[in-house]
């Protein structure tokens, strides 16, 4: 799992390290690593380093002098550096002094002969004849989306990208992006992933993130996020060993669907099915729909009938009346682990005395996409989605899965986890069905419910991208990808857990 730190974070822990190494030390050292991989983007791209052309694009703080050292090292490296500068009395003074006695040039990026968008003639050249531009207009203290001179001239830019800490433009915190913002090919970041390059839109406009130590690593604090990745995933889904019998491996019971629509019934099941060698008992009335899709299946036609589970999975289906109100009701009495999701969710929001059946001692989770979020807490998630998704996990003490691109799964002690797809494949309906089951059956195992939710959306993410891009059938695989249904999905669940596994395996 690789942690992710707050901005806040970050700044305390280059303070502590600023006590042992001098600022500039730090600084030079973050725009060594920055020039280090605009050399290895200049030589992959262009063939080679030296007689190259960058240019940077400098703002009014450190992230400048970041762009404005390392166009300094970059120059030493025989490349041809100018900086263009957005707030040329605000330019981080040592940076641009640095730069031009390795002998950089810097010019005004809003100069003599500007154009109609008051871009200087020279600004406009540096822009528009480098093989390569360092975005260095705003790190850490960004706030909004790009202003209009820095958004005309990145608007410009038609080669590759390194963006200095962070793509600016982006919320730094919440990855939000409200307007113009960079769209990096790469990213160089410093001590360690910040929420803007793992959430949202922000981790799109990040490109390949790198992460350089400079020394602030050592300095962090417990990260405030973590991101899951497959290797872990991986080691950790369970697999039946020697000793183990169908019992052992966790008894998952199945409240989904009805006989007007068994689809989701027979989508999460059979995720449930696909996910362990557990048993899994279905309870509702598609059990027909169920049985004839999924044999290996123990189906009855009520909860109550369905006998011993460790772990339930309701609501996909069940719909809002009585009896879907009747089977909410039954599973969060029975003293086990359930993952509630769709209509039992809405239940859950529309009828505070169900919460009533809830036995205390049993893990809840909740997996809610942004509508039903709003429905559960009053509001939407909104641009910070950790921080809501916390919020709601403590105000319900539940474990609180928040459906997206990016998924956010936070713990009622305040943990977080994301799982960054980077892709929509998975947006697709009964696509949450497939989640709920995974879900269900990871708890029947008895893995903690955080990761029981992560390494699930780990899986069902990867399962919807290898299914849009053909990789599980026999045909070749695209790289464009192509839409799916849920049922590709499910059929593609088994092909994630081996590649989570095989990701896993010693190299
Ligand atoms: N300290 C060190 O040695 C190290 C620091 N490091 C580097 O420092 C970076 C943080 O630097 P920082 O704190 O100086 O601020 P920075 O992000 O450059 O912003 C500057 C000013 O820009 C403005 N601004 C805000 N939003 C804007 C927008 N949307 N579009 C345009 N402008 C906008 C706003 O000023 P305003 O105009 O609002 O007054 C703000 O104050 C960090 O990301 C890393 O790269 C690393 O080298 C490690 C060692
Ligand atoms: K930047």
């Amino acid at each position: 799992m690789q942690g992710v730190w707050t901005p806040d974070q970050v700044r305390g822990a280059e303070q502590r390290l600023f006590a042992r190494t001098p600022e500039p030390v730090v600084m030079r050292r973050a725009a060594y690593a920055v020039a280090g991989q605009c050399a290895r983007a200049l030589s992959d791209q262009t063939g080679g380093v030296a007689g190259r052309r960058v240019a940077l694009l400098v703002g009014a703080g450190n992230n400048g002098g970041d762009a404005l050292w390392a166009g300094a090292f970059l120059r030493r490296r025989g490349v041809g550096v100018t900086a263009v500068l957005l707030v040329p009395e605000k330019t981080h003074a040592a940076g641009l002094e640095g730069l031009r006695r390795a002998g950089g040039r810097a010019v005004p990026a809003e100069g003599a002969n500007a154009d109609t968008s008051g871009i200087g003639a020279e600004a406009s050249d540096a822009v528009e004849r480098a093989d390569l531009v360092i975005d260095g207009i705003v790190g850490l203290s960004a706030r909004g989306p790009l202003r209009p001179t820095a958004a005309e001239l990145v608007r410009r830019v038609l080669v590759p990208i390194v963006a200095v800490d962070l793509p600016s433009g982006v919320d730094p915190m919440t990855g939000a992006v409200e307007g113009p913002a960079v769209t990096a090919d790469l990213t160089v970041t410093f001590g360690g992933l910040k929420p803007c390059h793992v959430l949202g839109t922000g981790a799109v406009h990040s490109g390949e993130v790198t992460v350089a130590g400079i020394g602030i690593t050592e300095e962090l604090p417990a990260p405030e996020v973590s991101l899951l990745d497959a290797a872990e995933v991986g080691e950790e889904w369970p697999i039946p060993g020697p000793a183990d019998d169908k019992y052992s491996t966790g008894v998952v019971g199945i409240a989904a669907g009805s006989a007007t629509y068994p689809g989701a019934a027979v989508l999460a099941t059979g995720a449930a099915v696909q996910a362990t060698a557990g048993m899994v008992r279905y309870a509702g009335p598609a059990a027909d729909d169920v049985r004839s899709r999924w044999p290996e299946v123990v189906a009855t036609g009520s909860v109550g009938d369905a006998g011993r589970v460790q772990a339930w999975a309701v609501g996909p289906g069940i719909g809002l009346g009585a009896s879907g109100r009747e089977v909410l009701r039954f599973v969060l009495e029975s003293g086990r682990p359930v993952c509630a999701d769709a209509d039992s969710i809405t239940i859950l929001s529309d009828d505070e005395t169900t919460w009533d059946s809830r036995d205390p001692d049993a893990p809840l989770v909740l997996t809610p996409h942004a509508g039903e979020f709003a429905r559960l807490a009053g509001e939407g998630p909104g641009m910070d989605r950790v921080a809501a998704a916390r919020e709601v996990a403590a105000r319900y003490d539940a474990f609180l899965l928040l459906k997206g691109n990016t998924t956010v799964i936070a713990a009622p002690d305040g943990r977080v986890l994301v799982n960054d797809a980077r892709q929509a494949w998975p947006a697709t309906a009964g696509s949450g069905d497939v989640l709920t089951g995974l879900i269900g059956a990871l708890l029947a195992t008895g893995i903690e419910p955080l990761r029981a939710c992560g390494y699930a959306a780990h899986v069902h993410s990867l399962a919807a991208e290898l299914a849009a891009h053909g990789a599980t059938g026999d045909g070749p695989r695209s790289e464009a990808g192509a839409p799916i249904g849920a049922s590709a999905l499910l059929a593609a669940v088994p092909h994630a857990i081996r590649a989570v596994r095989d990701a896993a395996l010693p190299s």
